[in-house]
């Protein structure tokens, strides 16, 4: 398997549970609910995408012909001289077209705790110790459960309660960065406090300036 891989960078999880916590993020190139062209957003299923994840030209981007070298590389961004375990989070683009056994195994013998950031579009292979789904008004969900759901809201498509209902450990409501992001924002809060069911999930990287 070749992995195609847009940017591998070490910063804090910006957003949702594990947000404030070291990892190392692996962008996957490619995604099934967009093509990434500017010019096919306006026909895409996802069209509110904030995120840069064609080919393989970002920082240790490029194409990985086996996981072991993959893992190496995610490994080479982790801080010296720290015992414990390491945090990897898979996303891109759509990590699950991507990620398979062998890189789960080669991440979890380089120490690592593997999260993944996924539409939900494609199952989950099994070992992965968090998955986060974000669900995509138009696209079918296949991944029904795991450890956080976090919906970018507003989607007029989603049901929210029929979301509530599937068997996540959290559930967060995550503002749609666009021009509107203020209205989004007061959108999620009002909901959060209508069912408290739900969390808001800020994109702190942003706020901060961080990667
Ligand atoms: C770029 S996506 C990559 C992973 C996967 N394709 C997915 O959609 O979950 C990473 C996270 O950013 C969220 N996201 C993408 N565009 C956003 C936007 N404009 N505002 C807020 N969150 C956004 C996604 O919903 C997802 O939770
Ligand atoms: N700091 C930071 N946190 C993130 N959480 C999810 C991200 C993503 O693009 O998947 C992301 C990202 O791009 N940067
Ligand atoms: S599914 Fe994820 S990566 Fe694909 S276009 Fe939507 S937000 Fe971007
Ligand atoms: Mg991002």
């Amino acid at each position: 398997m070749t992995y195609a891989v847009k940017e591998i960078f070490y910063t804090l999880q910006g957003e949702g549970a594990n947000a404030g916590r070291a990892a190392v993020f692996c962008r996957f190139a490619g995604c099934n609910l967009w093509s990434g062209r500017e010019s096919d957003r306006a026909t895409a299923v996802c069209r509110f995408c904030d995120t840069d994840f064609v080919g393989t030209d970002g920082s240790l981007g490029g194409k990985y012909e086996q996981a072991d070298m993959l893992a190496r590389t995610i490994a080479s961004q982790w801080p010296q001289g720290h015992a414990g375990r390491r945090l990897a989070v898979l996303t891109g683009g759509e990590p699950l077209l991507q990620v398979d056994d062998a890189l789960v195994d080669a991440l979890h013998a380089q120490r690592f705790e593997i999260a993944v950031e996924t539409n939900g579009t494609v199952a989950a292979p099994a070992g992965l110790d968090w998955i986060c789904v974000s669900p995509k008004a138009g696209a079918e969900l296949r991944q029904i459960r795991g450890d956080e759901l976090k919906v970018v809201v507003p989607q007029p498509g989603l049901d929210l309660d029929a979301l509530a209902a599937l068997d996540f450990t959290h559930r967060f409501l995550q503002p749609m960065d666009a021009p509107a992001r203020a209205e989004h924002t007061q959108w999620a809060i009002a909901h959060c406090l209508a069912d408290p069911r739900w969390r808001l999930s800020l994109q702190t990287h942003k706020i901060t300036g961080i990667r």
